[in-house]
């Protein structure tokens, strides 16, 4: 509506030297845009071909318009390295925009020495320092108190972080390690770390803006990984990680199956984009081909992860996992630990774990599963391991669960049945994940321990089930809504599958945890 009032015509008297300053006025600003353009698309950063052209700060701080985007980049712009090492892209997902540096600067020699001897098992097959508990006493020997204020690059930043938690988590829990071996029981970690990691690692911390400690996708798994063929694409066998505890082929094969897996998430965001820009402009018939493409998504990556059977023994699990443990809610570290020349008062993280990964959580936000979750001290621990996890994963996780409740994604789906079992289909890829992964836990680590706490800290029998258990119900009681006779035949029968298999999961997954809860200690406490 025009200032003027209701579609009246406003009578202009013009003189002719205003119209001339109007031109010349007009004149000059198109010239200005047009320069202004000229710049931008030759600096550095124009090649960003960010497709969404918000800002995160700005999605803060102003009122959120429906339409409101995330900067979500379509080039991972790899030469850039004053920006996030991790920032969300529909080419390179939830994984670094670069390769991580796989070797540190002659500056850092001395740490990159350490590391690459600490391995119980060293590449040349040789015992490392954590073979006979000898990291510790060399840490105190030969590290200098490193001095990294000037470092601004952000690629040799992200190389430090996850060096130093590896040198912090080796150092804090190379006796539980040790004890572990002859006892099965962890004992006391070291509670004290020294300043020659604490203070370099706290300082990094702060530059890349997360915990200082060992983080999943910062440091242990998404971190790690180098290509052997430097041309070739992120397939398992093009790929070797860069660091590691045990120094075996299982350890190597846990932490490069997480890769390969993410490596498809670049399609995940785009298309949990346009399933919410379809729900947004009404477009049925692109709401149902992104959930299509959705699901075939997140099917490439269960079936990935099937492959870590093959590739991590089961059995050898153990022999790298005490030093991926935390110092929050773990026996090993009652009091928490005290970063020497950092801070007196004691620090307490979660370890690193799978449950800081994106995808799931993104599937979670989207299909709007997350505010179905019981509101219970379990769900509790599930929001506290999404705040461990690069800032820019976070945000973009978070964006996705505001706008995916905005625009109602869960409510377009079910006003029409052939959407809902496309829906349905796509929270079936997430049960899918948390039944395979429930799995794992039963054989990789509940058959071999009775330490009650998982890597993250969180109970080990009953938090998993807890979501696997709301996915499930959630899936019956969509598959009740859905009216079969309106379904295509494809979707009939995928639909008759799903809900048969949610329904004995469901009532097997109970009786499982009621009898794996006898057996461990505390697993209603978080
Ligand atoms: C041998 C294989 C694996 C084992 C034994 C395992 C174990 C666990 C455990 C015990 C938890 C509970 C949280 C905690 O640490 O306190 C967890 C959580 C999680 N892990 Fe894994 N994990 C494995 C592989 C993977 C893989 C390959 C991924 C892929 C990204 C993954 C992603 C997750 C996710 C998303 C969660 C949170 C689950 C949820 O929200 O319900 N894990 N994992």
């Amino acid at each position: 509506m025009s200032a003027y009032g209701h579609g009246k015509v406003l009578a202009i008297k013009v003189c002719p030297f205003q119209l001339i300053c109007h031109l010349v006025f007009f004149t000059t600003l198109i010239v200005m845009a047009i320069i202004t353009k000229a710049i931008i698309q030759s600096s550095a950063l124009s090649r960003s071909v960010f497709v969404r052209s918000f800002s995160v700060s700005a999605l803060r701080t102003q009122a959120r318009p429906l339409d409101s985007e995330f900067p979500v980049l379509t080039d991972p712009l790899m030469e850039n390295k004053q920006l996030p090492s991790f920032m969300v892209g529909t080419e390179n997902g939830f994984l670094p925009r670069q390769e991580p540096l796989s070797q540190l600067p002659e500056r850092f020699e001395k740490l990159e020495s350490l590391l690459q001897r600490m391995p119980i098992r060293c590449r040349d097959g040789s015992p490392g320092l954590l073979a006979q508990g000898q990291f510790g006493d060399a840490v105190v020997a030969e590290l200098p108190v490193y001095n990294v204020d000037d470092i601004h690059d952000n690629q040799l930043l992200s190389a430090l972080f996850r060096d130093y938690t590896f040198a912090a988590s080796a150092y804090l829990l190379e006796p539980c390690d040790i004890m572990y071996r002859s006892k099965e029981d962890y004992g006391l970690g070291r509670q004290i770390l020294p300043a020659n990691i604490a203070v370099p690692l706290v300082k990094v911390s702060e530059k890349i803006h997360s915990k200082p400690f060992m983080e999943y996708a910062l440091s242990y798994s998404l971190y790690n990984w180098k290509r052997l063929n430097p041309t070739a694409g992120l397939s398992y066998d093009n790929l070797d990680i860069v660091r590691g505890f045990a120094g075996s082929a299982s350890e190597a094969g846990f932490i490069l199956n997480h890769v390969t897996m993410v490596a498809y998430s670049g399609d995940l965001v785009k298309h949990s984009l346009s399933v919410m820009d379809s729900v947004s402009n009404s477009n049925r018939e692109q709401f149902n081909n992104s959930m299509r493409m959705l699901n075939r998504t997140y099917e490439f990556i269960n079936n990935e992860m099937e492959m870590m059977w093959s590739r991590s023994e089961p059995g050898d699990y153990m022999k790298f996992r005490t030093f991926i443990m935390g110092t929050k809610n773990q026996p090993m570290f009652p009091n928490g630990v005290v970063y020497e020349g950092v801070s007196d008062t004691p620090l307490f993280y979660r370890g690193e774990s799978g449950a800081n990964d994106s995808m799931v959580p993104l599937g979670d936000n989207l299909l709007q599963l997350t505010s179905h979750m019981p509101k219970n001290p379990l769900t509790e621990v599930l929001r506290d391991f999404r705040s461990y996890r690069p800032t820019n994963h976070k945000e973009f996780l978070e964006y996705v669960q505001e706008r995916a409740e905005q625009v109602g994604v869960r409510d377009y789906a079910l006003k029409d049945d052939n959407s809902a079992a496309l829906y349905l289909a796509n929270v079936d890829q997430i049960r899918a994940f948390r039944h395979r992964h429930w799995n794992f836990t039963k054989s990789y680590i509940i058959k071999h321990t009775q330490h009650a706490v998982a890597t993250g800290g969180s109970p080990i029998t009953t938090w998993l089930p807890n979501q696997l258990g709301t996915v499930l119900d959630q899936m019956i009681q969509v598959g009740n809504t859905i009216n079969r006779n309106n379904l295509t035949e494809e979707n009939q029968m995928a639909l008759d599958a799903i809900w048969k298999r949610a329904e004995a999961q469901k009532r097997v997954l109970d009786r499982e945890v009621a009898t794996l809860k006898q057996a461990f200690k505390d697993q209603d406490k978080v």
